[in-house]
């Protein structure tokens, strides 16, 4: 017989069709409080579940007793409790390295739009208003030769200096918790404290987890270290920055400008305060999102839970170390 598993998100159909000719799937569009029941009785002889987007906590884990693997079609996995899945043994399965040009794709598309107020401009335009050639007072400022400052030097944080350097021709300052030998002899890029990372940087960008460590680490104090004219840019989670603590900090001056693709809460609120700042571009967790890399990422998710529940697992894999 089968394992059973629930697909929690929707994927291509070939894909499921591979995830099926090794387990019997059940569908579920999302975990929410409409389908719950339905879930929660799906688990309760589910080998695996596969999906994305949703917190997968102990309130659905206690009624999953069968649970051996879960396959999250993300990168990032602050939706779980690592050290809680493997108590219970239950491997967690993530897809780097898929994601990560797309995702320092978006980051610079968010460096050049807050930095050349592309949006701005281009809102502008739309409604009619262009009736004569510009003046300073819509003017951008550089992004060539100019400072980032790259906090969290990992797959993300080293394709966006690629960028940086060989594409911009920028100095590169990063801040890790262990050096990255690679992209200081590649990119030039000299691993710095916190502090004077945020005081040399013109545009300082989050490429890190989010972590009981990392949770609101840039707040009000640390935006205050930053430079007047810099723009910081969050392509990670939303909840590495103290969001009413931006608000004031692009309110009144303190940074130039944010670029952000993802929020404390996600979808942001219409009635947000950040969405009525001309200073703010905000885009709605677009990192990873093209075809190709969408794809890519639930190709990868299928395969791993596939490799989880029938397999050895090699790669991957969160915390597969832990309970060999
Ligand atoms: N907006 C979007 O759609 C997307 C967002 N993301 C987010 O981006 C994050 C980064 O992804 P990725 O680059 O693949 O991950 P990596 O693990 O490759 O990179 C993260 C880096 O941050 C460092 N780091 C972690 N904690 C700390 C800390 N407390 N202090 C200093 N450095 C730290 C890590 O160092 P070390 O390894 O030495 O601990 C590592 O170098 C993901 O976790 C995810 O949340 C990812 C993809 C898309
Ligand atoms: O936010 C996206 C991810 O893959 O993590």
């Amino acid at each position: 017989m089968k394992q059973s598993v629930v697909l929690y998100k929707k994927i291509p159909p070939d894909l499921q069709q591979r995830l099926e000719q090794h387990f019997e799937v059940r569908f579920f569009d999302g975990i929410k409080a409409e389908n719950r029941e339905q879930v929660i009785h799906a688990l309760s002889d589910a080998a695996g579940m596969i999906g994305a987007s949703v917190p997968v906590r102990a309130d659905l884990l206690d009624h999953a007793p069968h649970l051996r693997a879960i396959s999250t079609i993300s990168v990032g996995y602050d939706q779980f409790d690592v050290s809680d899945l493997t108590q219970r043994r239950i491997v967690l399965m993530h897809t780097p390295t898929v994601l990560t040009e797309t995702t320092a794709d978006t980051v610079f598309t968010l460096i050049m739009m807050t930095a050349r107020r592309a949006l701005e401009m281009a809102e502008m335009v739309k409604a009619g208003k262009w009736q004569r050639s510009i003046g300073s007072e819509s003017y951008g400022v550089d992004v060539h030769d100019k400072t980032i400052g790259i906090l969290g030097m990992g797959r993300i944080g080293a394709a966006v200096a690629r960028r940086a350097h060989a594409g911009f021709g920028m100095k590169v300052l990063y801040w890790n918790d262990m050096p990255n030998p690679r992209v200081e002899q590649a990119y030039a890029a000299q691993r710095c404290e916190l502090e004077p990372l945020l005081e040399q940087a013109d545009f300082v960008c989050i490429t890190l987890p989010l972590t009981d460590q990392t949770y609101r680490l840039i707040n009000a104090q640390r935006l205050a270290q930053m430079r007047p004219e810099a723009i910081l840019i969050n392509g990670a989670r939303g909840k590495i920055v103290d969001q009413a603590a931006l608000i004031e900090a692009l309110k009144n001056g303190t940074i130039r400008a944010a670029g952000l693709d993802v929020f404390e809460v996600e979808p942001l609120p219409a009635d947000s305060e950040l969405l009525k700042l001309p200073n703010v571009v905000a885009l709605p967790h677009i990192g990873s999102a093209t075809h190709e890399t969408r794809y890519n990422m639930a190709a990868c998710a299928v395969d791993n839970l596939i490799t989880a529940l029938t397999g050895e697992v090699r790669e991957n894999s969160v915390n597969g170390h832990l309970l060999r």
